[in-house]
């Protein structure tokens, strides 16, 4: 699928980002990426979402004693159970590839993560940071980590050792799911046992190379939250002792898209009024849209796909941005949502006119 309406430039301010080709009226879909690269849905959830359209049981639930979870569901010997709204979306997912196999992935980690709670001693001193957690963090720093964690990795008796008393906490579980996903689709197309949904923006690319050309945010990341770094070097370490042979050959590959998930990824949220977040996803081709606090296009979930509509008339070589956090905020507060979350200084039209406002004398 191509999209003729947009085109990726690079900016002076803020990297990539994509403009108009053309004049382009309110209301027009100008992309969509229809299955996420990689996604995971929060333990907590996952009898409530559907594992094939992410429908959230409780949203569709009218009265006080409505079922919240949902009942049709697929079981198989070897994969973890999964909750499905219809049967028409059971059908759907089991006659694809990717699903049933991320599932047989999912079984795996589960009990692999049972088996590293034998330790649960950990308090906050892990072996596997250079000098201690509280060394001063650069972009050598996290290197030398990787590093280490790659040798830990090389020898299956240390790494083993490591794992069993490593005591993976739940979130490093949720993102190791995550990453797993990722490697399961790369696998696929790789044998193809299924064709990529393309829904590229830079057509040329496949879904793996275009998830990998994302901006990489690990050194912002990392800086401000240290203890980052130490997890992802955990869900590192716990992939390459519990995947299977044929999966582990791609983990190597699991900094590159951890460096990315945070940045680029987007909630999967509920609905439109965004009371739950039901866990995430990296849909690799929407990550291109820049952030404005005045923006021209709106996010919409469909499913399991994202599409981009544009929220007013948009001129020819107009930027074409979503909002990644509540425009309705002053300049402050939104300055520190987006350097707290998202590790830039904004400088959409509005920042900068806002912060002419602020410096000019009244
Ligand atoms: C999801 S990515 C968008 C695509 C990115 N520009 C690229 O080249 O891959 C988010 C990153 O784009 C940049 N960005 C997005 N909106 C921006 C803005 N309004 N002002 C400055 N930088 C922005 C920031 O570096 C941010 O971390």
């Amino acid at each position: 699928m191509t999209w003729p309406l947009i085109d990726l430039r690079t900016t002076p301010h803020g990297g990539r980002s994509l403009f108009a080709f053309q004049p382009i009226a309110q209301g027009t879909k100008i992309f969509a990426c229809e299955v996420p690269f990689a996604h995971v849905i929060y333990k907590d959830y996952r009898r409530e979402v559907c594992a094939q359209c992410f429908a959230y049981a409780a949203s569709t639930s009218r009265s006080i004693g409505d079922s919240r979870t949902w009942s049709i569901r697929s079981c198989r010997a070897t994969a973890e159970t999964v909750w499905f709204c219809t049967d028409e979306c059971k059908v759907t997912w089991e006659s694809g590839a990717i699903g049933p196999l991320i599932a047989d992935v999912n079984a795996l980690l589960g009990k692999a993560k049972i088996a590293t709670r034998r330790n649960s001693a950990r308090d906050g001193y892990d072996p596997i940071l250079p000098n201690g957690p509280t060394a001063q963090i650069t972009q050598d720093y996290i290197d030398k980590a990787w590093t280490d964690v790659e040798d830990l990795a090389s020898s299956r008796t240390r790494l083993s050792a490591y794992c069993l008393t490593m005591n993976l906490e739940d979130m490093e579980l949720e993102i190791s799911r995550s990453v797993a996903s990722a490697i399961v689709q790369r696998y696929v197309f790789d044998h193809r046992l299924a064709s990529p949904v393309v829904s590229s923006i830079i057509s040329a690319l496949d879904p793996w190379t275009e998830a990998l050309d994302l901006q990489s945010s690990e050194l912002s990341n990392v800086s401000v939250r240290p203890y980052i770094l130490a997890a992802h070097l955990r869900v590192y370490a716990f992939l390459c002792h519990s995947l299977p042979k044929h999966l582990r050959l791609y983990v190597p590959t699991a900094r590159h898209i951890l460096a990315r998930d945070t940045g680029n990824a987007f909630g999967i949220w509920d609905g439109d009024s965004r009371d739950e977040m039901l866990g995430w996803g990296l849909w690799a081709g929407a990550s291109y849209f820049n952030h404005s606090c005045c923006p021209n296009v709106k996010k919409t979930r469909v499913g399991r796909a994202m599409h981009f509509t544009t929220s007013r008339s948009v001129e020819i070589d107009e930027e074409l941005c979503i909002s990644y956090i509540d425009t309705d905020q002053t300049i402050t507060q939104r300055r520190r949502d987006l350097e707290d979350s998202w590790f830039f200084k904004c400088r959409c039209q509005r920042c900068q006119s806002e912060e002419l406002g602020e410096a000019s004398p009244h």
